[in-house]
Order: C-alpha cells, then sequence, then structure tokens
C-alpha cells in the first residue's frame, strides 16, 4: 500500500518525506517559487543550484524552522506545519542534521559530543549510553578517538564525529548541509563513502545538499537541480549527466554564461549609481 498513511501502517518508498508545491519568501523576496520534492529512506538525495537557490532554505523548511507561504511538507505521514510545539519536537529527534564544518562542542571530547543528544533526549542509563555512543563512533571509524578534544581532531575527524553525532538517536532522516565543505580529497572520499554506507544500513532517507558534483554524482541515487526558485531538472546521476538541458550543462560544467544568473537580483546599475534620468 504505497503513501499509506492509515495509523499502524508506516508510510512506504517515496512517500517518506513529500514538499508538496512550496512557495515560501524571507518578507517579500520569494526564494522558492515552486518546488516539489520527494524522499525514500535508504536513498540519498542530492540538492544542487547555484548559491543562495535556496537550499539551506528547503532544510530548514523541512525541520519546521521555516513555514511555507503555500504549500506542505509531510514527514513520516505528518504535516509537519500542523505540528504543536511538543509535535515539532519529536518530530526533530528524528531528523539527524549534520551541518557545515561539523558545529561541534569544542570543549567537549568526541565522546561527549555523540553523548550529547542521548543524554538531552532519553533516560537511558549512563552504561547503555555509553555502549550506544562507542557503537555510533566505531560506525565512523573513530571508537579509538573517542577521549580526544575537538582541536585535536583533523578536519575530517571532526565531521565524522559530527556525523556519529547526527545519528545518535537513530534518525528514519538525516539532513547534510555541505558536508564536504573544507576537507581535503581523501577525507571528503571518506565522508562521502560514510553517507552512502549510513543511508544503507540504517536504511535511513538522506538529503545531501552539496556543490562537490563529483563525490554527490558517486554516492546519490537521485539529483534534484533548482533553479529560480523551482526544479530545474531531475534524475539518476547517470540522467542529468547525459542531459541536453541548458541548467544542468551549464551547472555540470561550472559555466558563467547560461540560464543561470550571475547577478543577485537588483535594480539596474545606471538606477543605483544615480544615473538614470
Ligand atoms: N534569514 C534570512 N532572511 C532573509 N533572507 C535570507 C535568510 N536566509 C537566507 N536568505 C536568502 O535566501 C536565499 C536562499 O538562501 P539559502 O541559504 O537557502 O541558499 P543556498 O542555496 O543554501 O545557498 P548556498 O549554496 O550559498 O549555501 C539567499 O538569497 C539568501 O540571501
Amino acid at each position: 500500500m504505497p503513501g499509506s498513511t492509515l495509523p499502524g501502517f508506516p508510510v512506504l518508498s517515496r512517500d517518506f518525506l513529500v514538499l508538496d508545491r512550496i512557495r515560501f519568501g524571507y518578507r517579500e523576496r520569494e526564494i522558492l517559487k515552486d518546488i516539489s520534492l520527494r524522499f525514500e529512506r535508504g536513498k540519498v538525495v542530492a540538492l544542487i543550484g547555484g548559491s543562495g537557490c535556496g537550499k539551506t532554505t528547503i532544510l530548514r523548511l523541512i525541520g519546521g524552522q521555516l513555514r511555507p507561504q503555500q504549500g506542505s511538507v509531510s514527514f513520516d505521514g505528518q504535516d509537519v506545519h500542523k505540528l504543536d510545539r511538543e509535535g515539532l519536537f519529536a518530530l526533530r529527534k528524528r531528523m539527524g542534521m549534520l551541518y557545515q564544518f561539523g558545529a561541534l562542542f569544542t570543549d567537549l571530547t568526541a565522546f561527549e559530543n555523540v553523548a550529547f543528544p542521548l543524554r538531552e533526549h532519553t533516560d537511558l542509563t549512563d552504561p547503555m549510553i555509553r555502549d550506544l555512543v562507542l557503537m555510533k563512533l566505531e560506525a565512523v571509524g573513530l571508537r579509538g578517538a573517542a577521549q580526544f578534544g575537538i582541536s585535536q581532531l583533523s578536519g575530517g575527524m571532526a565531521r565524522r564525529v559530527a556525523l556519529a553525532r547526527a545519528i545518535a538517536l537513530d534518525p528514519p532522516l538525516i539532513m547534510y548541509d555541505e558536508p564536504f565543505a573544507g576537507l581535503d580529497p581523501v577525507a571528503l572520499a571518506t565522508v562521502a563513502n560514510l553517507i552512502r554506507r549510513l543511508a544503507d544500513s540504517l536504511n535511513c532517507a538522506s538529503i545531501l545538499v552539496s556543490h562537490d558534483i563529483k563525490d554527490t554524482f558517486a554516492i546519490a541515487d537521485y539529483v534534484y537541480l533548482l533553479a529560480a526558485g523551482r526544479v530545474a531538472a531531475e534524475g539518476t546521476p547517470d540522467e542529468l549527466r547525459d542531459s541536453d538541458d541548458p541548467n544542468v550543462r551549464q551547472f555540470l560544467e561550472g559555466d558563467i554564461d547560461g540560464p543561470i544568473a550571475f547577478h543577485y537580483q537588483a535594480p539596474p546599475l545606471a538606477e543605483d549609481l544615480g544615473l538614470k534620468r
């Protein structure tokens, strides 16, 4: 029964997380005009698009930090923007988030960083928390670094600790906002590989926001290319690579000239310089 929302039936397949005809603007500035996206468990879905096209905004709409002016976000059968405070709190526990540059607590050890959400959101005993933390650190290959301070970790290791923290509560959804930023090629490939492995082993829906096309395409099952507030193209990495769509070609080839605008929306230059009569 695909997409069932009957009580007791888990929401299946492509309907696990659905953004339906979302329109959103910050005050009068419209960022998303008409965005529909679907995500399923066990799949890595990439959101790509030029800087400022609204990728992070979409993650914040999914997490309920922002409210769309039109359209809806349905997460595991629940309308995110119809939940009350407690409902939202419970929902966010089910969404793991890996922020750009990891955002770890620098005064805590790797172990304590991963333990933090468990202490915050569960009543588990200390021995249980200890075992869970060690298992999460093991999953990212860093059990041996559990007692390291954050300053003792390399950039790639810190990102992996942040990943262990993001999966501490076994979320069915993980959102990655620029997880590769600032990593060297080897650390980047390690983190990319982990994102893929975690999607497979935890069967979680994974949303990957990244500018790194090569590594994103290597692990993604499906890709949405956003431009001008809409989905400009979508498909598997292979389909997009073979696409003749000018938006796709411009983005994949990094051309300055093309349908994706270089200029942030502004009044005519002459007007700003006071030259307009
Ligand atoms: N709190 C805010 N108030 C007003 N405008 C905002 C706010 N946050 C973001 N914006 C604007 O909304 C647009 C989309 O921002 P967003 O961060 O979602 O883009 P993005 O695609 O994630 O960009 P990047 O790839 O550079 O991280 C940008 O033009 C940004 O300036």
